[in-house]
């Protein structure tokens, strides 16, 4: 995949659109397959050559066991909790989510969207770092977009990660590349973690925006319509989705895919974007349409919430090693 390669999208969204529902998105260079593998039916997303479209930190313990892991708060786990009695125990699953670090075009102030675009020297290195701060927790799978910045991201924390797991695309395009995943030993299975990659958790489409600088937009149309084009839940910039039109599909792939996976008690990290995990954001600490439109993720910093009993308990941000509190919502978001 030539992916370093800067990439503006062709065609239209709404043909995109139109095709979501049978998995077939060609202006957009993605082909949707289902498939089974390992037991969980996942979406596999092939590029064609480019874009598409706590408060009580120190008290989160998370004891892993084989694909699965208990993960509890040590203040109120019972001082009895051993993984002997973990099957009477609630299965709790952990859910990172990280917005990609820094990219070309974060650096240059420009709308992005579904271009696809590398990250910067910066963002490798935030990547990197938002590894350190998730070294400790499972992770069994992971979800990225289609996008290469969430998938650097992605692989670059992992490299960090205390189990030295090899993050691994899974790729079921096709017969002959399902037989060749085959070639893979099952000691060499247990070294790795299936990576499934989604156009679905793509960054919001940004229609005639993209390429366009930021404050160059600002100062032609003002900052007032530029905000609302960026932010609000309902209104599509140009062309573009609108953070509504981008939960429909983001939103849809995690409660249909991601869910699940959490359910059966998979320990999840998801590397996306910064208005596909809004959205997905949104959902999970049911935020009204509101309260959305003042939620910013910073890049490179994950976010932490347990999966337990059916609900979404969000943990803020794992610590770096030396900080004390830094925190993925940057306006502020209070902690509830
Ligand atoms: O340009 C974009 O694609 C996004 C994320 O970088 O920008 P915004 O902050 O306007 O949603």
């Amino acid at each position: 995949m030539a992916a370093t390669t800067l990439y503006q999208s062709v065609g239209t969204l709404q043909s995109c659109r139109n095709n979501v529902n049978s998995g077939l998105c060609p202006d957009y260079g993605h082909v949707s397959f289902r498939s089974v593998s390992k037991g969980f039916k996942v979406d596999v997303g092939l590029l064609r050559g480019g874009s598409f479209c706590s408060r009580k930190r120190s008290s989160c313990v998370i004891q892993a066991s084989a694909s699965q892991a208990m993960v509890f708060d040590e203040a109120s786990a019972p001082s009895s909790a051993t993984t002997s009695d973990s099957n009477k125990k609630t299965s709790e699953a952990a859910l990172i989510l990280i917005r990609h670090g820094e990219s070309m075009w974060n650096e240059k102030n420009l709308f992005t969207g579904c271009v696809d675009v590398p990250l910067t020297t910066k963002g490798v290195e935030e990547a990197v770092e938002a590894g350190k701060r998730i070294s400790n927790i499972p992770v069994d799978m992971i979800y990225t977009s289609a996008l290469i910045r969430a998938q650097m991201t992605a692989m670059l924390a992992m490299t960090q990660h205390r189990r030295k797991k090899v993050p691994t695309i899974i790729h079921e395009e096709s017969e002959q590349a399902g037989a060749w995943s085959q070639i893979f030993s099952e000691d060499t299975n247990m070294q790795c973690i299936p990576v499934v990659t989604a156009w679905q958790l793509n960054e919001r489409m940004y229609g005639e925006l993209q390429g366009l600088n930021k404050q160059e937009t600002a100062d032609k149309y003002g900052s007032e319509q530029v905000h609302e084009w960026r932010r609000s839940y309902d209104i599509p910039p140009p062309n573009g989705e609108s953070l509504e039109m981008c939960a429909e599909r983001a939103v849809a792939y995690f409660t249909e895919h991601i869910e699940p996976q959490l359910a059966s008690g998979k320990n999840i990290m998801i590397a996306a974007h910064g208005n596909s995990l809004r959205s997905i954001i949104m959902y999970l600490d049911k935020l009204t349409s509101q309260e959305v439109i003042s939620l910013e993720l910073a890049t490179g910093i994950p976010m932490l919430y347990i999966f337990k009993e059916g609900r979404f308990i969000r943990r803020g941000s794992p610590p770096a090693p030396t900080e004390a509190t830094v925190y993925a919502y940057t306006k502020g978001f209070a902690f509830s």
